[in-house]
């Protein structure tokens, strides 16, 4: 089975799954990656009435043709703005547009951002756009937190929008709306990424179309809003007579939503063009629609053409002779001096009449723009970053091209060249180094087919500026001839042997366009006759005349100057500069897609989507946006690990915890057990110890009787119950003496730090004298010494508590303090020691 079959196999199973394939959100999951699943996919996503889809790096974006409800509603906005992860969103554009605003918010390099909605006429670019400055005009409002002129900002942002759409678009074979300019609008964001200015370039408008329309095509809606919607009174301004045909104004009678004057006015106010301003401004539109309907008689050969009686009004506010003049004869310069007036012809006349309508309405359109910014850019300190929408006419191919497509098509290789060198290739290259096994897409490099229009000297452009500089008439057979003879080796240029008209073909990265050559040079010239700038100078009209004030109507060096710059070149430095802008800045692609050519609501049409897939280089992008998925599936291998590795050290934290909660317990236990036994024993220690005090107290009382009694006896006579009780007999004397004292076991309660040695005639007698005293022997209570004579019980010691008092008194008897053995002289007398508690 060859490679081709088994595709065929994969595709054919895929597409098997009908059922499924709209739940694709991002057509990098498609398997395989072919223009037939992605196809199907989008079609079944759009019978669904699903719009959006990820392509990668890139958003699809088809042409639903008619208005979603809620689709982009403030909630729906507000939704995406605050979602954690508006990723897992449904696709959207406005993902697109927060993924651009939190990189500002990020202040990932680079920081400023571009948005380049690409496709066809028609694909919704505009719209898109629209959405885009709806989007950050809500969610990077400032109005409620500073000041009125802030809330004007947001409101000027998207009034910009109505007066360029009505000064810069047309209804088109292809589009009834069809932008035909270029625009880069820059939404300036301040430290705190609220919107607080914005400022806008264009690109080559198409300014042809206000002195040709195609058929069934019309000029720009501005003519029909003022035609259509004036007062009486604004006709009456304007010089427009209700009821009055212009030549210029074709298929008046298709209404369309976009003739709406009021909607324009209100939003030309709110950008600050004041009355008298507006009043001029359509005034002078009014003046070109007159001009449109100037005819010229032809007298004689010799004679200027004469304009049509009904044309000699008052037009451009300029005088009519002077008017005749200028667009009937041609002034040509020899030197300085040498002037020579030429009769034109009638076609002639035309020429420099559609020269000077163009040329006003260029002009006028410039200033407008000019008054726009000025009217809602900001202070550049006010301003830190900002975020770009570029939409720029998509690729063209029409059967008759001439000069305009070819700036689009280079525009628009340009743009490809940056998404391949930004994506395409820098994420092949990113592969390579992180050493990822990766089989190359092959994506279409059109570095050579950029080379082949712009190179030097030798590229289309070049050559094309050099015939127009050389002072001769230009010939387009000529141009075929230097063309073919420099370029015939360039694989990206040929021609049609068959066809006889002068023209080239190039094959662009978007498929091959034959331009035709008649006409171009004229084209890229672009001359304006100085004559017609000076008269336009002397115009009534104040802002007519400011139009032209600074140029330089005498064509003195301006001629030699005018030469250089070409249509071309000019649009070539303006690409130039906005290439430079986009690559210093993150950019993100929503290539929007046309799903038929009629604009019809909800109608797919197979081929037509397939060959806007294949101009725009879809499949390519999704098959190495696939493999920075499997690269995710990477990271999500990772995730997975992290989320194992989390799992576990919480269960080892948990297990450690319980084992720490269990430690503590025991020893809070033991802790509590310990407590108990001292407390016990403590507690036993201070009953027994109330015990002895009572103990002791009652044999205080039985002493003191007793020594009473004593005192009043004599002294050998003892008392058996106090023998028995606490006397006892000092063997150190020779006869026993008694002691006269407090019991031992008081002495042993109530004598704090006194040692009170008694000497006895043995342990037996001692223990027996204690359990008389009914004090209980434990060990290391008391401290039994033995006496070092007779090696008997010498002495008990205890540690009473409480303190007591010594009473010493002398003995009646002579030797009574004399220990045997030791010198007789020592008489002390205090041999009797009585113990009193305090
Ligand atoms: N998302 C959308 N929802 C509803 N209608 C849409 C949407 N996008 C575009 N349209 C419709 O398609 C028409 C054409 O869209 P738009 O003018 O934006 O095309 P474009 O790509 O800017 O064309 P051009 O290059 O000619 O200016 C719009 O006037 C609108 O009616």
């Amino acid at each position: 089975m060859s490679l081709n079959d088994s595709l065929e196999g994969d595709v054919r199973d895929f597409l098997v799954n009908e059922a499924e394939l709209h739940t694709y959100d991002d057509l990098t999951k498609v398997n395989p990656v072919t223009p037939t699943t992605v196809l199907k996919c989008l079609q079944a996503r759009y019978s669904a009435r699903v719009f959006y889809t990820h392509a990668g790096c890139t958003l699809v974006a088809l042409n639903p043709f008619q208005p979603i409800p809620h689709l982009y509603s403030l909630d729906v906005m507000r939704e995406y703005h605050s979602a954690p992860q508006p990723q897992d969103f449904k696709p959207h554009i406005f993902i697109v547009a927060e993924e651009a605003y939190r990189n500002v918010q990020g202040q990932v390099e680079p920081v400023d951002q571009s948005l380049v909605v690409s496709g066809e006429s028609g694909a919704g670019k505009t719209w898109t756009s629209r959405c885009l400055m709806k989007y950050y005009a809500t969610v990077a409002a400032s109005s409620h937190k500073c000041q009125d002129t802030v809330e004007r900002i947001e409101r000027r942002v998207l009034d910009s929008n109505p007066v360029m759409e009505a000064f810069g678009n047309a209804c088109t074979l292809r589009n009834n709306n069809s932008s035909r300019f270029g625009k880069y609008i820059q939404l300036q964001l301040n430290s705190s990424q609220l919107l607080v200015g914005a400022s806008v370039q264009t690109y080559l408008l198409e300014k042809t179309r206000v002195a040709f329309q195609a058929p069934n095509e019309r000029n720009f809606h501005i003519f029909y809003q003022m035609m259509k919607g004036a007062t009486e009174k604004q006709r009456q301004e304007w010089e427009m007579p209700y009821n009055q045909k212009f030549s210029w104004l074709p298929n008046a009678d298709k209404t369309l939503e976009e003739d709406r004057l009021q909607e324009t006015a209100e939003a030309m106010i709110s950008l600050g063009i004041d009355t008298d301003k507006r009043t001029q401004i359509f005034r002078v539109l009014a003046s070109i629609l007159q001009l449109g309907n100037v005819n010229f008689s032809l007298a004689s050969e010799s004679q200027p053409c004469d304009l049509d009686e009904e044309s000699k009004a008052t037009l451009l506010q300029v005088p009519v002779d002077e008017l005749q003049d200028c667009l009937t004869v041609r002034t040509l310069r020899a030197g300085k001096q040498n002037v020579l007036l030429k009769p034109c012809s009638q076609s002639e006349c035309v020429i420099r009449r559609d020269c000077l309508a163009k040329v006003i309405y260029a002009q006028l359109f410039e200033w407008l723009v000019t008054f726009i910014n000025n009217s809602m850019c900001s202070d550049n300190s006010k301003w830190c970053n900002f975020i770009g929408l570029l939409d720029v006419y998509g690729f063209e191919c029409f059967l008759l091209n001439n000069l305009e497509q070819l700036c689009i098509n280079y525009a628009n290789e340009k743009l490809q060249q940056h998404f391949v060198a930004h994506y395409l290739k820098a994420q092949q290259e990113e592969y390579v180094a992180e050493g990822l096994e990766w089989s190359f897409v092959r994506y279409q490099d059109n570095q050579s087919c950029l080379d082949l229009i712009e190179g030097s000297p030798t590229g289309i452009l070049s050559l094309l500026n050099e015939e127009c500089r050389l002072n001769r008439a230009s010939d387009a057979k000529q141009f075929r001839v230097r063309l073919e003879k420099e370029l015939s080796g360039n694989t990206r240029m040929s021609w049609d042997k068959f066809s006889k008209q002068p023209h080239f073909i190039v094959a662009h990265y978007a498929g091959r366009v034959s331009y035709q050559i008649e006409g171009m040079m004229e084209k890229n010239k672009d001359p304006v006759p100085p004559e017609l700038l000076s008269l336009l100078q002397k115009s009534k009209n104040p802002l007519l005349q400011s139009l032209f004030a600074a140029s330089d109507a005498e064509g003195n060096g301006s001629r030699a100057q005018s030469k250089v710059v070409t249509v071309v070149s000019k649009f070539k430095n303006s690409l130039e500069s906005l290439m430079k802008i986009l690559h210093g800045t993150t950019p993100h692609y929503t290539r929007c897609i046309k799903p038929n050519p009629d604009c019809r609501p909800l109608t797919f049409k197979k081929e037509e989507v397939i060959t806007q897939l294949e101009a725009c280089g879809i499949v390519e992008t999704i098959h190495i946006s696939a493999a920075d998925c499997c690269y995710f599936t990477l990271e999500l291998l990772e995730e997975q690990r992290d989320r194992v590795r989390s799992q576990k050290a919480f269960c080892i934290q948990c297990c450690w915890r319980r084992y720490q909660r269990r430690q503590r317990a025991i020893r809070t236990q033991s802790a509590t057990l310990i407590q108990a036994g001292t407390a016990s024993t403590q507690m036993a220690k201070s009953v027994r110890a109330a015990q002895m005090d009572a103990l002791a107290e009652a044999e205080l009382d039985n002493a003191e009787d007793l020594l009473e009694e004593e005192e009043s006896c004599s002294l050998p006579a003892l008392d058996p119950l106090l023998k028995e009780r606490g006397s006892v007999q000092l063997s150190s004397i020779p006869e026993p003496v008694a002691v006269h004292g407090w019991p031992l076991g008081l002495a042993m309660a109530s004598a704090p730090n006194i040692t009170v040695a008694l000497t006895a005639t043995g342990f037996q007698k001692v223990m027996s004298l204690m359990a008389t005293l009914k004090i209980p022997f434990r060990h290391g209570e008391y401290k039994v010494e033995t006496n070092q004579f007779d090696q008997g019980v010498a002495s008990i010691r205890a540690q009473p508590r409480g303190s007591v008092k010594l009473h010493l008194r002398r003995s009646p008897l002579r030797y009574a303090d004399m220990h045997p053995g030791q010198n007789a002289d020592g008489v002390t007398g205090f041999n009797q020691i009585l113990l009193e508690k305090t």
